[in-house]
């Protein structure tokens, strides 16, 4: 999970918490699993004490040997052995399980609270974020902050066993437990630094992973071109190395894996001879009783585990306190697109004016500037120019998925700052160049804008479109699969799809994007029927591709560099040989049923 952190740049959005604020957010999700957590922590006592009972019963056990007791007492040790032993378990359990559900909870609402931010972000945050790096704050981010919250008991419940161990080995015989604390640092220096290496071979192994990742995403993202140019040899000569890389660094970062737990054995071994000498010598002696001596020997091994545990900890820590921070920064991500106040005007007429616009993408760099425009309600408009002009923008604007800096929007009249926004885009019918299909049936994807639409009125929106002979063509009518985002239809039918959807929606205002692609003449009949259908009786902006389009429309609206340079309607422009001549002659006149190659150029006169 963590090679999807490792060389991500901090995005725009992203922010540093003080400690205090991170600490606040974090444990604002814990609060109301308080009850489970003080379980847990009864329990992480109980099973400590329980676990450190285990050495101490048989302790007391080799002393009773030693004295020649056992036979009276050796039902009870082996009772007191069981009971420790089986107490440890259930505490344990306990402990595990209810830890994993204030995990699971945790990580339930916090990816819930991540994926609602998602949700609200404006269309802009999706234009500059790759949505990778957004799964990845929705998914893996999460993740390990899950971790830090159980390791985190982990530690707590490590902490509590070493302390129980040295407080008996202290009550033993002061001398060897100071021995045995003197492995305390070697173990400690080993850990951290092995800590050290791990992390960067680790960063590596997952570096190298990552770089496996993006290149066979993109080799499947462009599949298709690389077959086309039958380029598939290059491109497995390309993903060799970087495979063989991976393997490489994966197989070091094994290696130094494997090497940790031999060399603390190694330690662990040469601090039990020398407790084995040193005891075994007062054992002897008689300072020392037999079922100490046994203590000592297991109280080096209960003491080294949590140690090293620990001492790895810190850095899955602070990988875990920067992921909540990533998915706090991403809930916290501040909208661009701000509304004023949210009045519900009902069922606009569809009259939109902007009003000395300023916008850019990048402020400084205006796309549009002082922009005025008028389109009544009711009226077709299309927006031609050349590609960059600024048609896509206008539509962006009008839909208000982006925040424009200067002047005014009007919708009927109303600031488009003060609407309800949710309640005006249900007013919008966009349509993108390609339409957007999801997997379900044809029925589905019609009835997407209103749920509760029937299967009569769906029927009715795809009938009404081109007149419903495109169903037909359908292999199982409107019920058949349309596949991953509708691949299993054709263009075309995708975008009488698309229409019929708006029809259902019933939008006052239709911002269309009118597909480039060129489809077959009886399809291209329906869909102008059918957008003569949608169209009718509402306010229509479309960025127009298409000569039919153009021919019809109440206006033109001819763009360059954000201004609008013509307008008129499509007879008047062309007689007049101006800059819509030049576009016409650039995108439509190729589209006339006369068309012949190097024909059809209408005079353009000599701009002033
Ligand atoms: N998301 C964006 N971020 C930054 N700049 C953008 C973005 N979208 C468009 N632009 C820039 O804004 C200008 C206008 O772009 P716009 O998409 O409105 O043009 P267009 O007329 O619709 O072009 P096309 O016909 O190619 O779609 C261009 O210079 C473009 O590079």
């Amino acid at each position: 999970m963590g090679f999807i952190m490792d060389g991500l740049d901090a995005e725009d959005y992203d922010r540093t918490y003080g400690d205090r604020e991170l600490l606040r957010r974090i444990l604002s999700y814990f609060r109301p699993k308080l009850g489970a957590m003080v379980l847990v922590a009864v329990m992480i006592v109980l099973s400590s004490a329980s676990q450190a009972a285990m050495p101490l019963v048989a302790s007391w056990g080799l002393d009773e040997i030693q004295n020649g007791t056992i036979a009276e007492t050796g039902w009870r040790l082996t009772l007191g052995l069981l009971l420790a032993g089986a107490l440890g378990w259930g505490f344990n359990f306990v402990r595990q399980w209810q830890s994993s559900r204030i995990t699971g909870d945790v990580v339930l609402r916090l990816r819930e609270d991540a994926f609602d931010a998602v949700l609200q972000r404006d269309l802009s945050f999706y234009d500059e974020t790759p949505s990778g790096r957004i799964v990845s704050r929705v998914t893996s981010d999460t993740d390990d902050f899950a971790t830090v919250s159980t390791l985190t008991m982990d530690l707590i419940s490590q902490v509590l066993m070493v302390g129980l161990v040295t407080v008996l080995l202290f009550m033993r015989s002061v001398e060897l437990a100071l021995l045995t604390l003197l492995v305390v640092p070697v173990v400690v220096g080993i850990a951290l630094l092995f800590r050290r290496i791990a992390r960067t071979s680790t960063r590596r192994a997952q570096r190298s992973l990552s770089r496996v990742n993006a290149n066979l995403q993109e080799t499947m993202g462009g599949i298709a071109v690389a077959k086309n140019f039958r380029q598939e040899r290059q491109v497995y000569d390309e993903f060799r190395p970087i495979n063989q890389q991976s393997y490489k660094v994966t197989l070091g970062q094994g290696f130094v894996f494997s090497s940790i737990f031999p060399v603390l054995f190694l330690v662990a071994g040469l601090a039990t001879v020398a407790l084995t000498q040193l005891g075994g010598t007062a054992v002897l002696g008689g300072r020392l009783s037999a079922g100490d001596w046994y203590l000592f020997l297991q109280g080096v091994a209960l003491f080294w585990f949590p140690l090293t545990s620990i001492a790895a900890f810190w850095s899955q820590f602070q990988q875990g306190l920067s992921a909540s921070e990533r998915v706090f920064a991403l809930i916290d991500a501040p909208p661009r697109v701000v509304q004023s106040d949210a009045r519900d005007v009902g069922r606009v007429a569809g009259r939109i004016e902007f009003e000395r616009v300023t916008f850019g993408y990048d402020p400084d760099a205006p796309v549009l500037r002082d922009f005025d425009l008028v389109i009544e309600a009711g009226e077709t408009v299309a927006l031609v120019g050349h590609t960059g002009a600024g048609k896509s923008t206008l539509s962006k604007l009008i839909t208000r998925f982006y925040e424009f800096q200067e002047g005014r929007l009007l919708i009927d009249g109303h600031d488009i700052r003060t609407l309800e926004l949710g309640a005006y885009r249900r007013q919008i019918g966009a349509v993108p160049q390609a339409p957007f299909l999801f997997s379900g049936t044809v029925a589905d994807n019609i009835r997407y804008p209103r749920a509760e639409a029937t299967d009569e009125e769906v029927l009715a929106a795809a009938t009404a479109v081109g007149g419903g002979d495109w169903i037909e063509a359908l292999p199982h009518g409107l019920a058949t699969d349309v596949g991953e985002h509708g691949r299993a239809l054709s263009m075309g039918q995708r975008q009488l799809v698309a229409l019929a959807r708006l029809l259902v929606q019933d939008p006052a205002i239709v911002v269309l994007d009118e597909a480039t692609a060129s489809v077959d003449p009886l399809t291209e009949a329906q869909i102008q029927e059918g957008l003569d259908v949608v169209l009718a009786g509402r306010t229509s902006i479309v960025i127009a591709h298409r000569l039919s389009t153009i021919e019809h429309v109440d206006r033109i609206i001819v763009l360059d560099h954000g201004r609008i340079v013509e307008e008129g309607d499509h007879a008047t422009l062309l007689a007049r040989g101006g800059r819509y001549c030049e576009v016409y002659n650039t995108y439509f006149r190729h589209q006339s049923p006369h068309y012949r190659a190097g024909t059809g150029f209408v005079p353009v006169a000599a701009q002033g």
